[in-house]
This record gives C-alpha cells, structure tokens and sequence, in this order.
C-alpha cells in the first residue's frame, strides 16, 4: 500500500484530522450533559431578571420547577408567566409541576423550609439552580458594614445554605435510576450564578466581587468532594444583564463605573443569558459564559477548573493573558482621570 503523495490529499487529511480533533476536545460531538425534561429543578431568585428567564426556559423544555424568591406579589407575577407556558406545553409534557415558595434564603432555616416545601411539591431535587443575588455598586470608603453584609448574605449564604441542604438531601438517597430510560443520564447537579465581575476588576463592586469569587471558588472545591456523590456543580459568570436588579443598581453606581461598563460590556436579555448558560452546562463547562468578553477573561483565571476543549482554551490562556495586561491598564485609566477631576479625598469637601 503506498501512501498518499499529493498535497491535495494530505492536506485535505490534515485540515479533517485537526477538526476532528478540534471537535472531540472542544465537545462538539459530546452528548447534552444535562437533559431536564422531567427533572424536579429548583431555581432560586425565580421571580425576576435572570432567575425568571431560567426558570421559563426550564419549563418550556418540560422541567418540573420549584421557584423561589422573598416578595410573594412578584413571584405572583412570574408564576402566572411560567404557568402559561407549561399550560402551552402541555400535550407534550402533561404532568408538569411548579412549586412556588417565599424564602429569604440568606438565613439557614428558610432555606431548608424552602426545599423542604419544593420537595413536597415537586418531588426529589435533582438540580438547584441558584440566581438570587444582586449587587450595591459604591466606593468602599463609603459603605456601612451592613451594606457589606447585605452583599455577602444575598450573593454567597443565600446559594450557600440551599445547597448544603440539597447536597445533604441529595446524598441521603440515590438517584432515581428508573425515571429516564430513554436518555440514561441520571446526574444531579448543583449550578451558582457568579459574574464576569468576579473575573475581572472593577472599581465599585468591592462588596459584589468577594461573595462571587467566593461561589466560584465554592465550586472548584464542591466539585471536587462532589466526585464521591456522582453530583456535577457548575457556576454561571454572565456579564451585566438588562434585568430590574441592573436597573436598581444603575441608580447607585458609581460614575467610574458606569464608564468602565458601557465601554467594556454590551448587557444582554435575560433570555439570552439563560440560553447560553443552559447550552454551556450541556456541553460540561463548569464556569458557563455568556459573551466572547468573558470567555476572554475566564481563560485567563480558568486555573484549574475542568476546560472544555483544552487545546484551545489553553491557547487563549496565553493570549489572553498578556491582553488583559492592557486592558487593567485602560480601567486604572478610567480610574485616575476620576482621581483627577475629583482630587484626593483628604484635599476637598470628599470627607
Ligand atoms: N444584572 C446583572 O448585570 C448581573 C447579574 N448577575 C447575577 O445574576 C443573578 C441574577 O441577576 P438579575 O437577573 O440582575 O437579578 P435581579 O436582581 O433582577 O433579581 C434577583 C432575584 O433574586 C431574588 N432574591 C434576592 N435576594 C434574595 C434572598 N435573600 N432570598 C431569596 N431570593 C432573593 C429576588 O427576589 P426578591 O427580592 O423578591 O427576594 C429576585 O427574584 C444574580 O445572582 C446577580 O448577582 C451576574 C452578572 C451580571
Ligand atoms: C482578556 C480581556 C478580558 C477583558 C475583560 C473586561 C471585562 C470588563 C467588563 C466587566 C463588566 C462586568 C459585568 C458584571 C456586572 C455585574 O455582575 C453586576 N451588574 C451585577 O448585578
């Protein structure tokens, strides 16, 4: 057998090995990793922006759903928006439930009380989806403790007690082997929502950036114990998203900020952010992102986190790296034109 000689034929070789390469790392060929039709799903945070768009999208892909929010009027709202959509489904998927449960899930026992009622009403969980969260964009110096403490209980103990108490339901009993004949794929998970914000440095969220770095770092470590459950944990880092909570913060945030965020980061319709996370959970990312901007900055703090598609990630590893050098510099820019403009706070009324 002689081997091919023209160039046409090895390069024609070449281009379909390196795709085929290409594709088994970056998981083009790899099956949906998580299948929700008929998965009992909690989603926190439900009632509006973000969380709301998840938990519609999960019923229209026929999920059974548990919403969960504190203020009983929009989660009246969201209700009925959810409902309806379950209502148009139902031909294809007749038995679908949504639970509905008022928590404030920054304290332990609600949190409990929360799953415990979801569980009543939908069944076994079998994925949690925190969303409940939000930011009080301000300069450091200015905040009180408590409006630190606001940030840590709405971002980080709000997704932390709910998911110790899902884990510790979650490990008491197995998973329901029976329930997908069809596509097999028992697995349970946990996902958080981060933000791109916790990749990146930004005057004015010192209170945000800590309780979300602090989930991603949950979730390196989570996953890791998860390993010995059969448990997948994931956490989302989308960028801004034109929900209320945005709205709300715009009100308060800084100037320096806003800059900063208009020239970096195009806001994207919770629709679109929920898509997006939802299809890069399906292809196993542990850190979901929603724009080319993000997956910029995720690759240069990836770390040691599990990357879909190695080869290339690891490429953009490097270039990013160096580019972010650059664009740290451009945000100090921003930064010390506003020192300049205001003075030093000691020197004027700033005090
Ligand atoms: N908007 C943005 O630009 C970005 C947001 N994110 C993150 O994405 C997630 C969704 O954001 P977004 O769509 O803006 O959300 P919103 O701020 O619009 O909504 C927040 C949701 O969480 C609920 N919630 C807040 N605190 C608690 C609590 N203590 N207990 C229970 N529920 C609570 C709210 O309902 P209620 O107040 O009634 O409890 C509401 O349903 C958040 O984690 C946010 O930090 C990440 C990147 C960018
Ligand atoms: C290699 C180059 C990488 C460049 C990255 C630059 C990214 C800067 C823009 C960051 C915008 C932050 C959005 C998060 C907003 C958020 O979480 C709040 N709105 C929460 O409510």
């Amino acid at each position: 057998m002689s081997l091919p000689s023209s160039p046409i034929v090895i390069g024609l070789t070449t281009v379909a090995a390196l795709f085929v390469a290409t594709s088994l790392t970056m998981g083009f060929f790899s099956k949906n990793q998580m299948p929700v039709a008929g998965r009992n799903i909690i989603v926190t945070g439900a009632s509006q922006g973000m969380g709301k768009a998840v938990a519609i999208l999960l019923a229209s892909l026929g999920a059974n759903v548990a919403i969960v929010a504190r203020d009983p009027k929009k989660l009246a709202a969201a209700q009925a928006e959810i409902q309806a959509v379950m209502d148009a489904n139902a031909s294809k998927y007749p038995d679908q439930k949504l639970a509905v449960i008022s928590a404030d899930l920054s304290k332990a026992e609600n949190a409990q009380r929360a799953v415990a009622e979801a569980e009543e009403q939908i069944g076994d969980t079998e994925i949690l989806w925190c969303c409940a969260g939000g930011a009080n964009p301000g300069f450091f110096r200015d905040y009180q403790p408590a409006d630190l403490e606001w940030a840590m209980n709405t971002n980080y103990w709000s997704a932390v007690y709910i998911a110790h108490n899902v884990i510790q339901r979650m490990t008491s009993r197995p998973p329901p082997t029976q329930k997908y004949p069809t596509d097999g794929n028992h697995q349970r998970r946990i996902i958080f929502t981060s933000s791109l914000a916790a990749f990146c440095p930004l005057v004015g969220y010192s209170s945000y950036s800590g309780p979300k770095a602090a989930l991603r770092a949950l979730t390196d470590t989570l996953r890791q114990e998860c390993l010995l459950y059969d448990i997948d944990v994931h956490c989302c880092c989308p960028g801004s998203i034109l929900s209320p909570g945005l709205e709300t913060e715009n009100l308060t945030k800084p100037d320096v900020l806003k800059k900063i965020e208009e020239e970096e980061d195009k806001p994207q319709a919770p629709e679109d952010v929920a898509k997006y996370c939802l299809e890069e959970i399906q292809r196993g990312q542990t850190l979901p992102v929603t724009s080319l901007i993000a997956r910029a900055a995720r690759s240069t703090l990836v770390g040691p986190t599990p990357r879909v598609g190695f080869v290339f990630e690891t490429l953009l590893t490097w270039v990013c790296t160096i580019v972010f050098i650059f664009v740290r510099r451009k945000h100090d820019g921003f930064v010390l034109q506003e020192k300049k403009a205001k003075g030093l706070p000691w020197e004027n009324k700033q005090v």
